[in-house]
Protein backbone atom coordinates (compact mmCIF):
# COMPACT_ATOMS: atom_id res chain seq x y z
CA UNK A 1 0.00 0.00 0.00
CA UNK A 2 1.55 3.64 -0.74
CA UNK A 3 2.30 6.23 1.96
CA UNK A 4 -1.35 8.49 2.01
CA UNK A 5 -1.02 12.32 0.83
CA UNK A 6 -3.49 14.01 2.75
CA UNK A 7 -4.46 17.24 0.57
CA UNK A 8 -6.71 18.99 3.87
CA UNK A 9 -9.70 21.26 2.88
CA UNK A 10 -10.66 22.78 6.06
CA UNK A 11 -13.58 25.09 7.36
CA UNK A 12 -11.91 26.65 10.63
CA UNK A 13 -15.41 28.65 11.37
CA UNK A 14 -17.60 25.58 10.76
CA UNK A 15 -19.79 24.31 13.62
CA UNK A 16 -19.05 27.35 15.51
CA UNK A 17 -14.72 27.12 15.31
CA UNK A 18 -15.40 23.40 15.70
CA UNK A 19 -13.31 23.22 12.35
CA UNK A 20 -10.48 25.13 14.24
CA UNK A 21 -9.90 22.50 16.93
CA UNK A 22 -10.13 20.07 14.30
CA UNK A 23 -7.87 20.81 11.79
CA UNK A 24 -5.32 21.40 14.71
CA UNK A 25 -5.73 18.23 16.23
CA UNK A 26 -5.47 16.59 13.08
CA UNK A 27 -2.30 18.83 11.36
CA UNK A 28 -0.69 17.51 15.14
CA UNK A 29 -1.34 14.10 13.88
CA UNK A 30 -0.32 13.80 10.64
CA UNK A 31 2.81 15.76 11.69
CA UNK A 32 3.74 13.33 14.53
CA UNK A 33 2.90 10.50 11.95
CA UNK A 34 5.07 12.39 9.31
CA UNK A 35 2.07 11.59 6.96
CA UNK A 36 2.55 14.29 4.04
CA UNK A 37 -0.15 16.45 3.44
CA UNK A 38 -1.11 20.16 2.46
CA UNK A 39 -3.25 22.35 4.47
CA UNK A 40 -5.51 24.42 2.71
CA UNK A 41 -7.94 26.69 4.92
CA UNK A 42 -11.32 28.38 3.21
CA UNK A 43 -11.22 32.28 3.69
CA UNK A 44 -14.43 33.19 2.40
CA UNK A 45 -18.12 31.51 1.63
CA UNK A 46 -17.99 29.16 -1.65
CA UNK A 47 -13.90 29.10 -1.20
CA UNK A 48 -13.61 25.73 -0.98
CA UNK A 49 -15.05 24.93 -4.45
CA UNK A 50 -12.29 27.04 -5.95
CA UNK A 51 -9.70 25.31 -3.87
CA UNK A 52 -10.95 21.51 -5.04
CA UNK A 53 -11.23 23.28 -8.29
CA UNK A 54 -7.59 24.20 -8.61
CA UNK A 55 -6.49 20.90 -6.62
CA UNK A 56 -3.29 19.38 -9.20
CA UNK A 57 -2.09 16.11 -8.29
CA UNK A 58 0.17 13.66 -10.36
CA UNK A 59 -1.47 10.61 -11.99
CA UNK A 60 1.10 8.62 -11.18
CA UNK A 61 3.66 8.70 -8.06
CA UNK A 62 4.03 7.00 -5.32
CA UNK A 63 1.63 8.54 -3.05
CA UNK A 64 -2.18 7.50 -2.11
CA UNK A 65 -3.90 11.00 -2.34
CA UNK A 66 -6.86 12.25 -0.84
CA UNK A 67 -8.39 15.09 -0.52
CA UNK A 68 -9.19 15.44 3.52
CA UNK A 69 -12.68 17.76 4.24
CA UNK A 70 -12.67 19.35 7.56
CA UNK A 71 -15.96 21.20 7.99
CA UNK A 72 -19.88 20.53 7.90
CA UNK A 73 -21.81 19.37 5.75
CA UNK A 74 -21.65 22.53 3.49
CA UNK A 75 -18.22 22.35 3.02
CA UNK A 76 -18.27 18.67 2.27
CA UNK A 77 -20.78 19.63 -0.59
CA UNK A 78 -18.61 22.21 -2.25
CA UNK A 79 -15.56 20.08 -2.41
CA UNK A 80 -17.03 17.39 -4.31
CA UNK A 81 -18.65 19.47 -6.24
CA UNK A 82 -15.21 21.28 -7.17
CA UNK A 83 -13.56 18.12 -7.47
CA UNK A 84 -15.97 17.21 -9.81
CA UNK A 85 -15.11 19.89 -11.72
CA UNK A 86 -11.77 19.85 -11.58
CA UNK A 87 -10.22 19.07 -14.95
CA UNK A 88 -6.94 18.79 -14.38
CA UNK A 89 -6.54 15.65 -11.95
CA UNK A 90 -8.18 12.08 -12.21
CA UNK A 91 -11.51 12.11 -8.89
CA UNK A 92 -9.34 12.17 -5.75
CA UNK A 93 -11.18 9.98 -3.17
CA UNK A 94 -12.39 12.06 -0.30
CA UNK A 95 -11.77 11.66 3.12
CA UNK A 96 -14.20 13.40 5.83
CA UNK A 97 -13.79 15.13 9.71
CA UNK A 98 -17.06 16.17 10.58
CA UNK A 99 -17.13 19.86 12.28
CA UNK A 100 -20.35 21.01 11.42
CA UNK A 101 -23.06 22.07 13.19
CA UNK A 102 -25.34 19.52 11.52
CA UNK A 103 -23.41 16.40 10.28
CA UNK A 104 -26.14 14.90 8.91
CA UNK A 105 -24.04 13.15 6.37
CA UNK A 106 -22.03 11.78 9.06
CA UNK A 107 -24.36 10.62 11.15
CA UNK A 108 -26.31 8.59 8.62
CA UNK A 109 -22.49 6.93 7.91
CA UNK A 110 -21.81 6.78 11.73
CA UNK A 111 -18.57 8.18 11.24
CA UNK A 112 -16.64 9.12 14.86
CA UNK A 113 -17.13 12.35 16.14
CA UNK A 114 -13.27 12.13 17.28
CA UNK A 115 -11.18 13.47 14.75
CA UNK A 116 -7.99 11.57 15.27
CA UNK A 117 -10.40 7.75 15.21
CA UNK A 118 -11.61 8.90 11.97
CA UNK A 119 -8.19 9.89 10.71
CA UNK A 120 -7.40 6.20 12.06
CA UNK A 121 -10.30 4.94 10.47
CA UNK A 122 -9.31 6.15 6.97
CA UNK A 123 -5.69 5.06 7.35
CA UNK A 124 -7.18 1.38 8.11
CA UNK A 125 -9.34 1.91 4.94
CA UNK A 126 -7.49 -0.21 2.17
CA UNK A 127 -9.72 1.11 -0.66
CA UNK A 128 -12.05 4.23 -1.71
CA UNK A 129 -15.74 3.55 -1.60
CA UNK A 130 -18.34 4.63 -4.29
CA UNK A 131 -21.06 6.52 -2.43
CA UNK A 132 -24.55 7.39 -4.31
CA UNK A 133 -24.61 11.22 -4.89
CA UNK A 134 -27.33 13.26 -6.62
CA UNK A 135 -27.07 15.36 -9.26
CA UNK A 136 -29.25 18.73 -9.35
CA UNK A 137 -30.23 20.25 -12.90
CA UNK A 138 -32.20 23.48 -13.26
CA UNK A 139 -33.39 23.91 -16.58
CA UNK A 140 -31.45 27.29 -16.92
CA UNK A 141 -28.62 25.13 -17.07
CA UNK A 142 -26.94 25.66 -13.64
CA UNK A 143 -26.19 22.31 -12.01
CA UNK A 144 -24.69 21.04 -8.85
CA UNK A 145 -24.87 17.97 -6.55
CA UNK A 146 -25.83 17.15 -3.63
CA UNK A 147 -24.78 14.61 -0.69
CA UNK A 148 -27.54 14.94 1.44
CA UNK A 149 -30.54 16.48 0.29
CA UNK A 150 -32.21 19.52 -1.73
CA UNK A 151 -35.22 21.74 -0.39
CA UNK A 152 -37.72 23.73 -1.01
CA UNK A 153 -40.37 25.55 0.93
CA UNK A 154 -39.92 25.25 4.69
CA UNK A 155 -36.91 24.04 5.52
CA UNK A 156 -34.87 26.03 3.43
CA UNK A 157 -37.08 29.29 4.51
CA UNK A 158 -35.82 28.37 7.85
CA UNK A 159 -31.85 28.15 6.64
CA UNK A 160 -33.42 31.08 4.84
CA UNK A 161 -34.39 32.35 8.46
CA UNK A 162 -31.45 31.24 10.31
CA UNK A 163 -28.16 32.54 7.63
CA UNK A 164 -29.99 35.88 7.77
CA UNK A 165 -30.39 36.35 11.47
CA UNK A 166 -29.04 38.56 13.40
CA UNK A 167 -28.86 36.99 16.51
CA UNK A 168 -27.10 33.70 14.78
CA UNK A 169 -23.40 34.49 15.20
CA UNK A 170 -24.08 34.96 18.76
CA UNK A 171 -25.88 32.15 19.40
CA UNK A 172 -23.55 30.05 17.00
CA UNK A 173 -20.71 31.60 19.65
CA UNK A 174 -22.48 30.46 22.54
CA UNK A 175 -22.93 26.81 20.93
CA UNK A 176 -26.85 27.37 20.75
CA UNK A 177 -27.19 27.14 16.43
CA UNK A 178 -29.53 24.97 16.73
CA UNK A 179 -31.49 26.66 19.27
CA UNK A 180 -31.45 29.34 16.38
CA UNK A 181 -32.39 26.60 14.01
CA UNK A 182 -35.73 25.97 16.01
CA UNK A 183 -36.53 29.38 16.58
CA UNK A 184 -36.64 29.82 12.77
CA UNK A 185 -38.53 26.93 11.80
CA UNK A 186 -41.36 28.43 14.13
CA UNK A 187 -41.18 31.43 11.97
CA UNK A 188 -40.90 29.90 8.37
CA UNK A 189 -43.92 27.76 9.73
CA UNK A 190 -45.96 31.05 10.33
CA UNK A 191 -44.85 32.41 6.40
CA UNK A 192 -44.59 29.59 4.51
CA UNK A 193 -47.68 29.55 2.66
CA UNK A 194 -48.48 25.99 0.65
CA UNK A 195 -47.64 25.55 -2.90
CA UNK A 196 -48.24 23.29 -6.24
CA UNK A 197 -45.70 21.14 -6.98
CA UNK A 198 -45.15 18.44 -10.40
CA UNK A 199 -43.57 15.63 -10.26
CA UNK A 200 -42.76 13.85 -13.40
CA UNK A 201 -40.53 10.26 -12.42
CA UNK A 202 -39.61 7.64 -15.08
CA UNK A 203 -43.54 6.39 -15.51
CA UNK A 204 -45.76 8.72 -14.36
CA UNK A 205 -46.45 12.95 -13.93
CA UNK A 206 -48.39 13.70 -10.91
CA UNK A 207 -48.98 17.19 -9.62
CA UNK A 208 -49.50 17.22 -5.59
CA UNK A 209 -51.04 20.87 -4.35
CA UNK A 210 -51.43 22.54 -0.63
CA UNK A 211 -47.53 21.14 -0.24
CA UNK A 212 -45.08 22.98 2.05
CA UNK A 213 -42.11 20.78 2.28
CA UNK A 214 -40.21 19.25 -0.62
CA UNK A 215 -36.97 17.19 0.08
CA UNK A 216 -34.74 14.86 -2.43
CA UNK A 217 -33.06 13.19 0.27
CA UNK A 218 -29.77 10.87 -0.29
CA UNK A 219 -29.39 9.51 3.29
CA UNK A 220 -31.96 9.94 6.13
CA UNK A 221 -31.34 13.03 7.64
CA UNK A 222 -32.07 16.94 7.41
CA UNK A 223 -32.03 19.80 9.33
CA UNK A 224 -29.13 18.17 12.07
CA UNK A 225 -31.29 14.84 12.43
CA UNK A 226 -34.27 14.71 11.82
CA UNK A 227 -34.96 11.60 9.95
CA UNK A 228 -37.16 12.70 7.12
CA UNK A 229 -36.70 10.09 4.80
CA UNK A 230 -35.62 6.58 6.95
CA UNK A 231 -34.94 4.18 4.44
CA UNK A 232 -32.87 6.81 2.13
CA UNK A 233 -28.86 5.75 1.98
CA UNK A 234 -25.95 6.33 0.05
CA UNK A 235 -25.10 2.61 -0.86
CA UNK A 236 -29.18 2.18 -2.51
CA UNK A 237 -28.60 3.49 -5.69
CA UNK A 238 -31.39 5.56 -5.54
CA UNK A 239 -32.87 8.63 -4.33
CA UNK A 240 -36.12 9.79 -2.31
CA UNK A 241 -38.52 12.10 -2.48
CA UNK A 242 -40.99 13.35 0.10
CA UNK A 243 -43.94 15.89 -0.02
CA UNK A 244 -45.65 16.82 2.95
CA UNK A 245 -49.08 18.88 2.46
CA UNK A 246 -49.13 22.26 4.64
CA UNK A 247 -51.38 21.10 8.08
CA UNK A 248 -52.63 23.05 10.85
CA UNK A 249 -50.10 22.85 13.53
CA UNK A 250 -52.64 20.20 15.91
CA UNK A 251 -52.02 17.81 12.71
CA UNK A 252 -48.69 18.48 12.32
CA UNK A 253 -47.23 17.89 15.53
CA UNK A 254 -48.37 14.22 15.79
CA UNK A 255 -46.79 13.98 11.95
CA UNK A 256 -43.75 14.95 13.49
CA UNK A 257 -43.81 12.59 16.27
CA UNK A 258 -43.98 10.09 13.94
CA UNK A 259 -40.93 11.47 11.83
CA UNK A 260 -38.60 10.57 15.17
CA UNK A 261 -40.80 7.49 16.78
CA UNK A 262 -41.19 5.05 13.66
CA UNK A 263 -41.06 6.62 10.67
CA UNK A 264 -44.71 5.93 9.98
CA UNK A 265 -45.14 9.44 8.99
CA UNK A 266 -44.10 8.53 5.60
CA UNK A 267 -47.53 6.02 5.45
CA UNK A 268 -49.73 9.43 6.38
CA UNK A 269 -52.32 10.61 3.37
CA UNK A 270 -50.66 14.14 3.66
CA UNK A 271 -47.44 12.74 2.92
CA UNK A 272 -46.10 11.94 -0.50
CA UNK A 273 -43.16 9.23 -0.64
CA UNK A 274 -41.08 8.36 -4.20
CA UNK A 275 -37.90 6.35 -4.59
CA UNK A 276 -35.88 6.00 -7.82
CA UNK A 277 -33.11 7.64 -10.00
CA UNK A 278 -34.24 10.24 -11.97
CA UNK A 279 -36.96 12.41 -11.42
CA UNK A 280 -38.41 16.03 -12.74
CA UNK A 281 -40.08 18.48 -10.17
CA UNK A 282 -42.02 22.32 -10.67
CA UNK A 283 -43.19 24.47 -8.63
CA UNK A 284 -46.07 26.97 -9.63
CA UNK A 285 -44.21 29.64 -7.40
CA UNK A 286 -41.40 31.28 -5.92
CA UNK A 287 -40.01 29.45 -2.76
CA UNK A 288 -36.65 29.23 -0.88
CA UNK A 289 -34.29 26.66 -1.78
CA UNK A 290 -31.71 24.72 -0.16
CA UNK A 291 -29.13 22.08 -0.98
CA UNK A 292 -26.56 20.26 1.88
CA UNK A 293 -27.37 23.52 3.46
CA UNK A 294 -26.57 25.94 1.46
CA UNK A 295 -29.19 28.74 -0.07
CA UNK A 296 -30.59 28.74 -3.64
CA UNK A 297 -32.10 31.97 -3.98
CA UNK A 298 -35.73 32.39 -3.63
CA UNK A 299 -37.32 31.40 -7.34
CA UNK A 300 -40.16 28.96 -9.19
CA UNK A 301 -37.92 25.55 -9.29
CA UNK A 302 -38.17 23.68 -12.64
CA UNK A 303 -34.99 20.81 -12.51
CA UNK A 304 -34.20 17.34 -12.91
CA UNK A 305 -32.91 15.22 -10.14
CA UNK A 306 -30.18 12.37 -11.08
CA UNK A 307 -27.69 9.86 -9.65
CA UNK A 308 -24.14 9.38 -9.66
CA UNK A 309 -21.38 7.87 -7.02
CA UNK A 310 -18.37 9.97 -5.73
CA UNK A 311 -15.41 7.78 -4.45
CA UNK A 312 -15.18 8.32 -0.48
CA UNK A 313 -12.07 6.89 1.66
CA UNK A 314 -13.75 6.52 4.98
CA UNK A 315 -13.48 3.24 7.06
N1 LIG B 1 -13.67 31.89 6.12
C1 LIG B 1 -14.97 31.85 5.94
N2 LIG B 1 -15.75 32.92 6.27
C2 LIG B 1 -17.10 32.88 6.12
N3 LIG B 1 -17.78 31.81 5.67
C3 LIG B 1 -17.06 30.72 5.34
C4 LIG B 1 -15.63 30.68 5.45
N4 LIG B 1 -15.21 29.45 5.05
C5 LIG B 1 -16.32 28.77 4.68
N5 LIG B 1 -17.43 29.51 4.86
C6 LIG B 1 -18.84 29.13 4.65
O1 LIG B 1 -19.33 28.55 5.87
C7 LIG B 1 -20.56 27.92 5.56
C8 LIG B 1 -20.89 26.86 6.57
O2 LIG B 1 -20.02 25.78 6.43
P1 LIG B 1 -20.46 24.30 6.82
O3 LIG B 1 -21.78 23.97 6.24
O4 LIG B 1 -19.33 23.42 6.49
O5 LIG B 1 -20.59 24.38 8.42
P2 LIG B 1 -21.87 24.32 9.36
O6 LIG B 1 -22.98 25.11 8.75
O7 LIG B 1 -21.41 24.66 10.72
O8 LIG B 1 -22.20 22.76 9.35
P3 LIG B 1 -23.47 21.89 8.83
O9 LIG B 1 -23.70 22.25 7.39
O10 LIG B 1 -23.03 20.46 8.99
O11 LIG B 1 -24.60 22.28 9.72
C9 LIG B 1 -20.42 27.46 4.13
O12 LIG B 1 -21.46 28.06 3.36
C10 LIG B 1 -19.07 28.01 3.67
O13 LIG B 1 -19.10 28.51 2.33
Amino acid sequence: MKPYFFHIIANEIAGAYHGKTNTKLVVQYLTQQQIQFTLNKTHYPGHAVKIAQALIIPKQDQYQHLVLVIGGDGTLHQVIKGLRQNTQSPLIPVGYIPSGSGNDFSRSLNLSADPIKNLQQIQQAKAPQNLDIGVFTQTNGHTSIFVNNIGIGIDARTVFLTNHSKIKKVLNHLKLGTFSYLANLLRAYRQQKSFSVTVKTKDQKQTFKNIFLVTFGNEPYFGGGVPILPHANVYSRSIELVLVEKLPFHQLAPLFYRVFKDGTHLKDKHVHYFKGRQFQLTTNQLEYGQIDGEELGHHAFDFKVTLTQYPFWLK
